[in-house]
């Protein structure tokens, strides 16, 4: 079996409380980008997992594997598989990549051993192996609250427009960057803002994270800056970066851009 594991940019991200367990209420937009890892899954006699393409960095498990464990400590008719994980979404960049690998196992296996769990279920599951990975499940656009895990549908449709995503060569570790965010309460109502048109998204739409990031990695704003040079209609790091999102009414060439990261534009299957 053959999942395609998309990434996310949010929209809007305010960090409104630190919270008793160290983590933190959020109000954002998560949005689904068409940029892919691959989930391939084979019957195996015994669980294995290897991952090509982009490296990543050792941190215990890979969540592929966590979500394979968690799954079967509760459904212990789950076959053991051997997964190949192609790494294609940059990793560290605020595209949730991990995040969406997890969740798409969750749902390959649900399928594959005829668990028929729910999508509130498989969110459960999800929002235990990271606060980004329950969003994956559903995969539409949403406003989250919570620590990212809850959410509400909302209509927004960015498909007749370009979107452009660059990577610095910068690993952003997320607890790190959480933990240079002063909580405050959102300034804007994001499901009212979304609802302008997009060239004013920039007066009321931010990120809180960008602060302090650009602070540090000075790079991760020029190509902010850059963006909105080229004709962006909105411009943003995602999450807690290090990727920036352009959104642009068409297609620009952005070869200047490629001197201060990598250029990706996610693209239909
Ligand atoms: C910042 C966001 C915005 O969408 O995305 P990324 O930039 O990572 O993609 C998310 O909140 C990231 O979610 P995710 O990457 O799943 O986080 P987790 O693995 O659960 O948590 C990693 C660490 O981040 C911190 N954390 C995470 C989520 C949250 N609401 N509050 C937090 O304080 C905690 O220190 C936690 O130990
Ligand atoms: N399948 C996976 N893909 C990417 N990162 C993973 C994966 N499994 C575990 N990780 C760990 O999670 C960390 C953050 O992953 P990533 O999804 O890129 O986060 P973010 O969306 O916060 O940028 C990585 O540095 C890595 O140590």
């Amino acid at each position: 079996m053959i999942s395609f594991a998309n990434a996310k940019i949010n929209i809007g991200l305010f960090v409104s409380r630190r919270r008793e367990d160290g983590y933190h209420d959020i109000e954002t937009i998560f949005y689904p980008v068409k940029m892919y890892d691959v989930v391939e899954m084979h019957a195996a006699d015994s669980y294995s997992f290897e991952t090509y393409g982009i490296h990543i960095p050792e941190r215990g498990d890979n969540l592929c594997t966590k979500a394979y464990h968690l799954l079967k400590s509760d459904f212990p008719q789950i076959e053991p598989v051997a997964i190949k994980l192609l790494k294609n979404i940059p990793v560290g960049a605020g595209l949730g990549g991990g995040s969406s690998d997890a969740a798409f196992v969750l749902k390959a296996l649900s399928e594959w051993n005829k668990l028929n769990l729910k999508a509130e279920e498989l969110q459960k599951y999800a929002a235990k192996l990271g606060a980004d990975c329950a969003f994956f499940v559903e995969n539409k656009p949403v406003f989250a609250t919570g620590i990212g895990d809850e959410f509400s549908e909302i209509s927004l449709d960015l498909s007749t427009y370009w979107i452009v995503i660059v990577k610095p060569d910068i690993h952003i570790s997320t607890a790190e960057a959480y933990s240079q965010v002063i909580p405050a309460a959102p300034e804007v109502d994001l499901c009212r803002a979304i609802k302008l048109p997009i060239q004013e998204w920039k007066y009321y739409i931010k990120n809180d994270f960008e602060f302090g990031i650009f602070d540090k990695y000075p790079v991760i704003q020029e190509i902010k800056h850059k963006l909105y040079e080229k004709g962006a209609l909105y411009a943003s790091m995602s999450g807690s970066g290090s990727a920036v999102y352009g959104i642009f009414e068409e297609e620009v060439n952005l070869d200047e851009l490629e001197a201060l990261g990598k250029v990706f534009h996610p693209v239909e299957l």
